[in-house]
């Protein structure tokens, strides 16, 4: 089985890491909050079967979008992937996948976030010929599930803990809507949340049902949102982590000292934060004549 590898697009499309990285720049300037959502989209791709684009496929032609599982709530930005594949595809058709889209815009978008800008992301992933819409909800934990089966989860697809804790980062951007928190606040206020902050909360989410439909929602880091920065890691410790999972990754014996310590270095952060989407971003990837280059990443290409 041939594997990953570094510029595997050297001959056929040597262009083609240059170009998407300059999508992401321009779409970074127009759209900050695209580089964020190119960072949770290796999450929700790569935790799911493989990082091969199941993620982007559309519901039509009998299949159905995982974007509609309830696990996929507050996605935002996938028609700019298409920009992206767009450009690439004007260069190069049918030459690069959308899975390497995936993970090569994650990467530029950490960058473009001030996380690392050293990661280094093989390339010569193919794309999914399915959707798996049935099993998101085996595959990627809830916000109030358990450290522990949050971990197992992580640990079955090769992300050891210490990366485990160092990819939870990623929460150091971005947003939670208040569907996803009430329950800490109504009807009475989780004890494990700092006060304050809590109170915080409420004004910003007022009341115990929210409509999901509007756009109610608090940013996961109040000092640095638009930055991937260790500051995850101080808020946590202190009690301003916006999710069950976060207050307990604070406080679990396994998680903590690692918590602790990210929270102290940004430069250890950094680098764990580096090495664990490398990992994330090559599980049981589709290689060689497996799946297909998708022309349109939202569509499995016609027989
Ligand atoms: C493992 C357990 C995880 C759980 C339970 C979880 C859960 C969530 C939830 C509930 C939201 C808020 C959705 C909303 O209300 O709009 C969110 C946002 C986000 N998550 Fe996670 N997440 C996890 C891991 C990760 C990982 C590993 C990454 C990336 C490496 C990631 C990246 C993000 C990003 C960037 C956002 C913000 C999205 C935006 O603002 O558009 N998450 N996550
Ligand atoms: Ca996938
Ligand atoms: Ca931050």
């Amino acid at each position: 089985k041939s594997q990953l590898q570094v510029n595997y697009y050297s001959s056929s499309c040597p262009k083609a890491e240059e170009i998407i990285k300059q999508q992401v720049t321009v779409l970074y300037h127009e759209h900050g909050n695209t580089a964020i959502s190119w960072v949770r989209n290796l999450f929700h791709d790569c935790v799911v079967k493989s990082c091969d684009a199941s993620l982007l496929l559309e519901t039509a032609h009998g299949v159905v979008s995982e974007q509609t599982s309830e696990r996929s709530f507050g996605m935002r930005n996938f028609k700019y992937v298409n920009t992206i594949k767009a450009a690439v595809e004007k260069e190069c058709p049918l030459t690069v996948s959308c899975a390497d889209i995936v993970a090569l815009s994650a990467r530029d978008g950490i960058a473009m976030l001030g996380g690392p800008s050293n990661i280094e992301m093989k390339t010569g992933r193919k794309d999914s010929k399915e959707s798996y819409v049935g099993v998101v909800k085996d595959l990627i934990p809830n916000h109030n599930d358990s450290i522990s089966s949050v971990l197992s989860r992580f640990q079955d697809i090769g992300v050891d803990l210490e990366a485990t804790v160092a990819l939870l980062g990623a929460h150091s951007v971005g947003r939670v809507h208040c569907m996803n928190l009430v329950h800490r606040l109504y009807p009475t206020v989780d004890p494990t949340l700092d006060p304050t902050h809590a109170s915080y909360l409420k004004r910003r989410c007022p009341t115990p049902n929210p409509d999901p439909k509007a756009v109610e929602y608090v940013r996961n880091d109040l000092k640095t949102p638009m930055i991937i920065d260790n500051n995850y890691y101080k808020n946590i410790l202190q009690n301003k982590g916006l999710l069950t999972l976060d207050a307990e990754l604070a406080t679990d014996p396994k998680t903590a000292p690692y918590v602790q310590k990210m929270a102290d270095d940004n430069g250890y952060f950094n680098e764990q934060f580096s090495r664990a989407i490398v990992l994330l971003s090559e599980n049981n990837p589709l290689v060689g004549d497996e799946g297909e280059v998708r022309k349109d990443c939202r569509y499995v290409n016609a027989i």
